[in-house]
């Protein structure tokens, strides 16, 4: 689904208003669909209290007031700095507004009130001055419920930092598309439930104006999906190579070998050092068993080019070897995972030279700390969000670069991000990664792309863990993958 940042809704607004649409019946119907969830999620509230800032997000708030008082609920209405500067379209909805406010500094959260913020949406533009800052923590700590206008005010849209403090509303109305920071952490905390409602912008205006940014689902991937046919043969669904660490050390890529099964790809090899065959060997069955003890093995079980793709990291080792290996797979599609990626800590350009020059075909899934090994001056930079550091991270690697965390992202070097939000807090178990890693590869060996894969992956990964239920260890998970045939 398409995601919209406040730039890019500025400009679907502007593109808007240049095709003929009359941007006051924007704002019209937006603080009408505001006032209709409040009578609806709330029709026993004793008043709703419309908190109304400088710009259009506190001219919707001024609409959904009066629509209020039309209603016949009793509204309080306050309003930061002086009103009589409005401009624009928020003027006008503050003078058609029948009702008197106050300064917003005069207020003070009541129960039974449910609270309307309309201070600040997407034209937040630097963090809140502390006496906002301590009146949304009160209004935070007294709990009433909180319907935000369009974002909580505090969020950035893009990023879904806090700037300053930041409402917990209990609902976000939102307009045409969701923004990023309704999904990014800690955003996507403060939202409560998300509604998104059709003000009346035409969808071309939409993707006239829109980028990159999705939310990460089916639609996104479902057409790049490996499909089974009757004369589907296991040869032809790929060949999975995993390499494994040594004896104490064979789990993970065992996890990882077994979702790469699962998710379809027709044979799967453990890659294994000669040490460790013997363990591997009595924990596996349908997974196959290969000895590689050094480069020159790999290189002489490369020349196999039935092996489609490989997964490289989990419980490898970091080191020189993994070094050795990646060069040694770096023209093949790989996924690079755990010790993988930190063993390049050192010398992340010689790792981003390899990858350089071909096609992106690999997927690196580092988590925070393995991001900032790889990228630290990208991880450093406070001045931007996690979607704009995975994808300058994946320009840089020439890579897709899934990086992880209750809200994974995945970018593309051409630029295409998704915001992952479907992986329940459960998932963050022991050996989820491994899992992860091994569903991608078995993806990437049955032909899909590398970044449908990685998508794939990540959303795959999460509505196992659904299915899987609270409690699951890593081990449950391939079991409860979904059949890709109904991934539509
Ligand atoms: N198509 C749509 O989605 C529609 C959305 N609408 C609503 O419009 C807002 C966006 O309105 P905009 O005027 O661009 O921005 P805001 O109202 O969110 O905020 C801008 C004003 O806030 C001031 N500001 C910004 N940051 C701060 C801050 N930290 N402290 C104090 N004041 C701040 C800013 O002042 P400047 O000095 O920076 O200029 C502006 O005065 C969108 O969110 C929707 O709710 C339309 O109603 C319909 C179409
Ligand atoms: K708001």
């Amino acid at each position: 689904m398409l995601l919209l940042t406040p730039e890019e809704m500025g400009r679907a607004d502007r593109l808007a208003a240049e095709s003929g649409i009359d941007s006051y019946g924007l704002m019209i119907r937006a603080g009408h669909a505001v006032s209709a969830a409040f009578l609806r999620l709330y029709p026993a509230a004793l008043r709703a209290d419309v908190l109304c800032g400088p710009g259009n997000n506190g001219g919707d708030g001024y609409i959904a007031a009066e629509a209020l008082k039309q209603a016949g609920v009793e509204v309080a209405l306050f309003h930061l700095g002086d009103p009589e500067n409005l401009k624009g379209d928020a003027r006008r909805a503050f003078q058609a507004c029948s009702i008197d406010g106050k300064p917003v500094e005069d207020y003070r959260p009541a129960a039974g009130a449910v609270i309307i913020d309309a201070l600040f949406g997407a034209g937040l533009q630097r963090p809140l001055s502390d006496a906002l800052c301590m009146l949304i923590s009160q209004v935070n700590e007294a709990a009433e419920p909180v319907i935000a206008v369009d974002l909580p005010s505090g969020i950035s849209g893009l990023t879904g930092k806090v700037q300053g403090a930041a409402f917990s509303a209990a609902h976000t109305v939102t307009f045409m598309r969701a923004k990023p920071g309704h999904f990014l952490l800690p955003g996507r905390e403060h939202c409560g439930r998300l509604d998104v409602f059709d003000i009346g912008i035409p969808q071309r205006i939409l993707e006239e104006a829109g980028g990159g940014h999705h939310l990460n689902g089916p639609d996104l991937f479902a057409s790049a999906l490996p499909a089974l046919t009757a004369s589907s043969h296991k040869f032809r669904r790929g060949h999975l190579g995993v390499f494994s660490g040594g004896p104490s050390a064979s789990g993970a890529a065992r996890l990882s070998a077994t979702a790469g099964l699962r998710t379809g790809a027709g044979l799967v090899t453990l890659a294994v050092p000669p040490n460790a065959a013997m363990v591997v060997a009595n924990q596996v069955t349908a997974v196959m068993l290969k000895a590689v003890p050094d480069v020159a093995a790999l290189d002489e079980w490369l020349e196999d080019k039935r092996l489609s793709a490989f997964v490289l990291g989990p419980g490898f080792g970091v080191g020189e070897k993994a070094r050795a290996f990646v060069s040694a797979l770096a023209s093949r599609p790989l996924v690079l995972d755990a010790d993988g990626i930190s063993s390049f800590a050192d010398e992340p350009d010689a790792l981003f030279a390899l990858l350089s020059g071909a096609d992106p075909h690999c997927v690196l899934t580092p988590h925070e700390g393995e991001f900032a090994r790889l990228f630290p001056d990208i991880a450093a930079d406070d001045n931007i969000g996690k979607p704009e550091k995975a994808r300058r991270a994946a320009e840089r690697a020439n890579a897709i670069v899934l990086y992880k965390g209750a809200d994974t992202v995945i970018a593309a070097p051409d630029g295409r991000i998704a915001i992952n939000a479907n992986a329940p807090p459960w998932l963050a178990t022991a050996g989820s990664g491994d899992v992860l890693a091994g569903i991608i590869g078995g993806l990437l060996a049955q032909g899909t792309p590398a970044f449908e894969a990685a998508c794939a992956g990540a959303w795959l990964h999460g509505q196992a863990a659904k299915r899987a239920g609270e409690g699951l260890t890593a081990e449950d998970l391939p079991n409860h993958l979904p059949p890709l045939s109904g991934v539509s």
